[in-house]
């Protein structure tokens, strides 16, 4: 096995492996007489486990990951270390296409590593490329990364995934490896299912990482929200060159949170899809090299981001799952290091994106005309990050539990074994907020009126129903069928918030239309840009009707409604 650490060295740069588990993973996969199977956390090292046996073997490894952007960041890195690596995508120039497939059918190919998506995979125009490919003998390994997107269980569930199954008899001899951060015992089984791995060997290590101190802060509980996040930020870079991540929803709340920061003296900068494509860039740069300490972004930042020294996690909103929320937090510490991963609770936050999930499967569900078992997923996988978040109990045993793992030794990892009788005064001061101004009782009142007439609020009588519907929203802290963000404002006279409701669908379903195709999209992730572009037009808007101009100039068929158009937040 020498010349296993000598290639290590050789084209890594490492002296020796990350872990015995790195090492094990690495060893089985070049002996290549077993499938693998590899679950190990976010930044311990998972890429070098197919990266070092593809430059030992005689051909070509295929990879295949979910995401354009997460592949480049890939290809880069290995072409910066001279291993020859590429990717096949639908962004390529033809001519760099062409130069790949030439390669790709000499009788001994440069390319030791080629990155596709799911969806290139299984596309018509590579399937030639395949099949020499495969006839040739020349596809050494297929290394599934994020295999969990294989599973209807699993946080990202891609349908696209599904389609390797028939891959694997087209690679019949070829041995397989999947990989993932985050894999409950179910999601497990589906991987091994569905990518057909045959007894697999498995190289697991515990999700347990004890430099991670997890809490829960009730975001309505603080009456200075802003200065309460600085706080935190203050203690938690310590006045290190150290740095941190805030994730936000929508694109106004990073906007919103990296101008309030860095008001306080953090300078925070903002980054979300509705940014220029250069001044995202530059925000990423910037904290890449420590120029600017906090990054306040949506969630497709991070993805394939590799720093060590991320002191702090915040999520400003709550993570879709527990499993996402895992993954997110996780990119704080990889060096190791004691650093912070912390929840600013909401229960408002709360209803938005349970009514978010629960419009999507009533969509899915209509669409498809029945229900399935695995239409649930999302909503119990939401539900276990409120139970996170509301629970008593120890956070890292918690998160071990939805894993599968023994309860780990906390250590006073996590605020509840830390203080257990302040995260207790906590949720009781929550819960007697919550009695006090109460869950909607009432059923949403119905008014005789269309949507145009409430849109222009129906003139008097309109206006009366608006009222009355308004009074009933501002009694609420927060309503499920509230989804539109200041629902409770009256800033717009003759406004309605069911007009606002409405708007919102038909921003949802342009958006939809438009983005039908994408592969990066997630339908949740569409309702969320509408919520945000709403809420946009809501707050720039003076009078009910240029509200109404501004979402149909958003709807007329000349105006492209997407994130390239720097309308709302990631997809
Ligand atoms: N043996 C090693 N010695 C030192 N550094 C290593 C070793 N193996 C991997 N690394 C480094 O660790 C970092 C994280 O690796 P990698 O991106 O593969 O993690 P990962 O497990 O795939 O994380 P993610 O789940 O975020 O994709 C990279 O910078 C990589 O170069």
């Amino acid at each position: 096995m020498t010349s296993i650490h000598g290639a290590l060295k050789t084209h890594f740069g490492f002296d020796r492996f990350r872990s015995q588990q790195q090492e094990d993973a690495v060893k089985a996969i070049v002996k290549g007489d077993q499938d693998v199977f590899v679950c190990m956390p976010t930044g311990a090292g998972k890429s070098l486990c197919y990266q070092l046996p593809a430059l030992l073997a005689s051909g070509i490894t295929l990879v295949i990951s979910p995401l354009i952007a997460l592949i480049q960041d890939q290809v880069e890195q290995l072409r910066s270390r001279n291993i020859p690596a590429c990717s096949i995508n639908s962004k390529l120039p033809p001519r760099e296409r062409g130069l790949i497939l030439a390669d790709l059918q000499c009788e001994s190919p440069r390319l030791k590593l080629l990155y596709v998506t799911p969806e290139m995979l299984s596309s018509a125009s590579f399937q030639p490329c395949l099949s020499g490919l495969s006839s040739r003998g020349l596809v050494s390994y297929l290394a599934v990364d994020e295999a969990h997107c294989v599973s209807q269980w699993g946080h990202d569930f891609r349908p696209d995934y599904l389609k390797l199954g028939e891959l694997r008899g087209l690679l019949s001899g070829v041995p397989c490896l999947a990989l993932t951060a985050t894999a409950p015992a179910r999601v497990r089984e589906d991987i091994c299912r569905a990518l057909r791995l045959r007894s697999p060997l498995s190289f697991s290590t515990p999700v347990f990482r004890s430099n991670l101190h997890y809490d829960i802060i009730y975001r309505e509980l603080v009456p200075d929200q802003y200065g309460h996040l600085h706080t935190f930020i203050v203690k938690a870079l310590g006045g290190s060159s150290g740095c941190g991540i805030i994730y936000c929803r929508t694109r106004h709340s990073c906007e919103e949170v990296a101008h309030q920061l860095t008001l306080l003296g953090v300078l925070a900068k903002p980054y979300h899809a509705g940014l220029k494509a250069a001044d995202r860039t530059d925000a990423q740069n910037d904290w890449m090299q420590g120029k600017v300490p906090v990054i306040v972004a949506t969630i497709s930042f991070g993805m394939g981001v590799d720093k060590a020294n991320v002191r702090f996690v915040v999520h400003w909103n709550l993570a879709k799952s527990l499993a996402s929320y895992y993954q997110e937090s996780g990119r704080a510490g990889r060096d190791g290091l004691p650093s912070l991963c912390r929840v600013y609770y909401s229960v408002q936050d709360q209803n938005q994106i349970r009514f978010l999930i629960q419009k999507e499967v009533a969509r899915t569900q209509e669409k498809r005309g029945s229900e399935k078992e695995h239409d649930k997923v999302a909503m119990v996988d939401f539900e276990a990050m409120v139970a996170f978040c509301e629970q008593e109990g120890c956070r890292h045993a918690t998160i071990s539990k939805y894993f599968g793992d023994q309860k780990p030794n906390c250590a006073g990892a996590c605020d509840f074994c830390r203080d257990p009788k302040a995260v207790r005064a906590q949720l009781e001061a929550a819960n007697r907020l919550s009695t006090t101004t109460g869950p909607a009782q009432s059923k949403e009142p119905r008014g005789p009126f269309g949507f145009d007439a409430e849109l222009y609020a129906g003139g008097r009588k309109g206006y009366g129903f608006e009222r009355k519907y308004h009074a009933h929203c501002i009694s609420l802290l927060a309503d499920a069928d509230c989804p539109i963000l200041e629902a409770r404002s009256q800033r717009i006279p003759k406004l309605t918030v069911k007009a606002r409701e409405h708007c919102f669908s038909l921003l949802e379903s342009a958006l939809k239309s438009h983005q039908g195709g994408a592969a990066d999209t997630a339908s949740s992730d569409v309702q969320s840009l509408a919520l945000d572009i709403e809420h946009e037009i809501f707050r720039a808007s003076k009078s009910a009707n240029l509200y109404k101009a501004a979402v149909n100039y958003c709807l007329s068929p000349g105006f492209r409604l997407d994130c390239g158009n720097g309308a709302g937040r990631d997809c």
